[in-house]
């Protein structure tokens, strides 16, 4: 048979999960940025593919090497200014590159406290969710276009009230009861594609908007009054876009952590919403997006990020 109509098709490469701590030691306080960058190119690599002629690939080890000479040489002020640096300098390292893709997650540290203060040169981990970023680069010179899409993932949450759901739709099969009081729980994936337009002009403060908008999910997931998953994230979302101009749109995925109350009655006891059982799976999983009429176009933005809609 021939192989006429078989073809390469879209291919990218680079190395996943670089695990960088970087402490700024000026002083006697220390600072630490602990990340994990995944990198990958696309572009021009047919011949590495089909023939198997190298020359054109910039090794999986020297972008590993790359991110660790960058962490010492530019540092990191913020992991979306890391991977915009990392992008352009693989640009211009590497000739048959038309994108880039990194991608950087952040553990967040706290000082721990001794005598009433933050100690030096110790720290204990935050939990509290990861701090995610996405910067995907496409084309070189004035046709560039860059996006990043930041985020948090494995922000775990619950309200022990403060959650409904019922009025559902019910067939042969419906065995959930309705109820006007629920524990309402999930591990929240939240990621905003920021707009290309302040992007470009440098505008944006990403620690400062990381904060702001991390705060605001928390404040909102703790002030509505739940009718449904689906309605709590989309008042999230709504609120994020409300006060954050530069974001264009909002993506969640949330695994529904199931609460269910204990039944004690074999034992003489009444559970007037006290006593759960948390089951881990089958979890319902609720994603929706908010989106901003009249942002820019998305382009590569979301290019592989899993589990969205
Ligand atoms: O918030 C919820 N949304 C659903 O779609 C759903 N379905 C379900 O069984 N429980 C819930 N809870």
């Amino acid at each position: 048979m021939s192989n006429a109509s078989i073809h390469l098709g879209p291919n990218q490469y680079g190395k996943a999960e670089n695990r960088v701590v970087r402490i700024v030691r000026d002083t006697a306080r220390h600072q630490i940025r602990d990340l994990n960058v995944s990198t990958s190119l696309r572009g021009r690599f047919d011949d590495a593919h089909i023939s198997g002629d190298q020359q054109d690939v910039l090794p999986t080890d020297t972008q590993k090497n790359t991110v660790f000479a960058y962490a010492k040489k530019v540092g990191v002020a913020s992991i979306e200014e890391f991977a915009l640096v990392l992008a352009d300098r693989y640009l211009e390292a590497c000739p048959a590159a038309d994108g880039a893709r990194i991608e950087v997650d952040e553990y967040a540290w706290e000082r721990i406290e001794v005598d009433g203060g933050g100690h030096d040169h110790s720290f204990v981990r935050s939990g509290g969710g990861v701090r995610t970023t996405v910067v995907n680069v496409d084309g070189r010179g004035a046709d560039r276009v860059t996006q990043v899409v930041s985020g948090i993932k494995d922000l775990v949450v619950l309200k022990s009230t403060g959650s409904e759901f019922h009025g559902f739709l019910k067939d042969e099969y419906t065995t959930l009861q309705e109820t006007t009081d629920r524990i309402l729980a999930t591990s929240l994936v939240a990621r905003w594609r920021y707009d290309a337009l302040p992007i470009s002009k440098g505008e944006v403060d990403w620690d400062k908007s990381y904060d702001s908008i991390r705060a605001l999910l928390l404040q909102r997931f703790a002030e509505i009054h739940s009718l449904a998953l689906q309605q709590t994230l989309n008042g999230m979302g709504t609120s994020v876009m409300e006060e954050h101009d530069d974001v264009a749109e909002i993506k969640f995925s949330a695994p529904n952590k199931h609460h269910f109350l204990s039944d004690l009655s074999p034992f003489g006891l009444d559970n007037p919403g006290e006593v759960f059982h948390a089951a881990d799976r089958p979890y319902g999983l609720i994603e929706a997006s908010v989106v901003r009429d009249g942002a820019t176009a998305a382009g590569n933005a979301w290019h592989a990020i899993p589990g969205f809609c």
